[in-house]
């Protein structure tokens, strides 16, 4: 009983989802006595679910967070027959021996109809019915913190990511193995296409004081949230998605070509602009975006691309700029470090 207090104690002292799915599977993997525990991803890619390891731990070994690869959505989930009809028929659990005569306990974490996590335990022999109690209880501890940790990191009208999340997952991008430091005096390392970059776009959009002021806050509220969905469908499900506050958002664009880049911006701003808001009818964005330095902090990054945005909006609004551009054009004076900080 000591040893779950102690993981119980552990896993509700985290205030980082993978330092909650690390905690998780070892929790179940010592309490009982598993040969692998693992939290995998159930993610939906154009119709289609695809299962995909996020923290594991074996017998004997270390838990450590598997990383995903970008474009890689996992295992298409027909290769986990049992675990694809526990999730068509809502199941709280599924068991069955696999061909390698190992037996595996699925136990998908259900928010209202969807389950986009699920834990599976894998044992030598079947599992008791006291070591399935034990397991659901550690489960729906961790459902519960999950869902606290999340309601945390988003914000209340749009259900995007908040500004307290941001730092943390930018930090993580520049960390990331295929953001290479720069070394001075060297080439940029890449470790994808020659000319694949991270990107960060700061939207805001355009004159909306005058939607407010016009229709009231209720519709003001209401753009913002059908701002917030174009967001999501036209960025893809790698890149995120943040609302820093107001009527601002922010974009975490990964790997890709500065063309691309433009491309995918392009198309959201013009997804907005053909969108028929109601009663509101036309409404327009502006944005602002840049490449995201390893040697740059988040401050100058972000202050970059608000000085496109500032650009953006001072150049006729419901256009895209690129910072880097500007600056190669001499439309734009760098700003040292220094200065930008005063502005946040
Ligand atoms: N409805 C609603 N309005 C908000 C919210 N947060 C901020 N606002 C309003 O957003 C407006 C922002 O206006 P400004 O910063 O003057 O900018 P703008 O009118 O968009 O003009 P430009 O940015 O120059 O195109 C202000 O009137 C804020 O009150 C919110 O959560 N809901």
């Amino acid at each position: 009983m000591d040893s779950l207090l102690r993981h119980m104690v552990d896993m509700t002292g985290h205030r980082d989802h993978t330092m909650l799915d690390i905690s998780v599977v070892s929790a179940v993997q010592e309490l009982s006595g598993a040969v692998q525990t693992r939290v995998l991803t159930i993610a939906t890619v154009c119709g289609q679910k695809f299962v995909r390891p996020r923290a594991c731990i074996r017998a004997g070994g270390v838990a450590c967070p598997e990383e995903a690869q970008d474009g890689n959505p996992g295992e298409p989930i027909s290769a986990f027959p049992t675990l694809a009809h526990c999730l068509e028929h809502h199941d709280s659990r599924a068991e069955g021996s696999g061909p390698d005569g190992l037996w595996r306990l699925w136990l998908p974490i259900w928010f209202g109809d969807k389950a986009d996590t699920c834990l599976e335990i894998t044992h030598e022999r079947g599992f008791t019915g006291e070591a399935i109690h034990t397991i659901s209880g550690i489960v729906s501890v961790y459902r519960n913190f999950q869902n606290l940790l999340d309601y945390s990191e988003r914000d209340s009208l749009t259900g995007l990511l908040n500004r307290k999340t941001f730092d943390d997952q930018l930090a993580r991008m520049l960390h990331a193995s295929d953001v290479a430091p720069l070394v001075p005096g060297q080439p940029e390392r890449r470790h994808h296409g020659a000319e694949e970059k991270q990107w960060l776009a700061v939207i805001d959009v355009d004159h909306f004081k005058g939607v407010n002021d016009r229709f009231g806050h209720l519709y003001g509220d209401e753009v913002l949230i059908l701002v917030a969905n174009l967001l999501q469908s036209s960025f893809r499900a790698q890149d995120r998605v943040f609302r820093f506050g107001g009527e601002e958002f922010v974009v975490l664009l990964r790997s890709t070509t500065l063309e691309n880049a433009r491309k995918i911006i392009d198309r959201f701003r013009t997804n907005v602009e053909a969108h028929d808001f109601p009663q509101v009818g036309r409404v327009t964005v502006s944005v602002g975006f840049t490449s995201i330095r390893a040697t740059d902090s988040p401050v100058v990054t972000l202050g970059h691309a608000d000085q496109a945005l500032y650009f953006a909006k001072a150049n006729g609004r419901n256009r895209a700029c690129h910072y880097d551009e500007l600056v190669a054009k001499g439309l734009l004076q760098t700003i040292a470090a220094n200065d930008i900080a005063e502005f946040f």
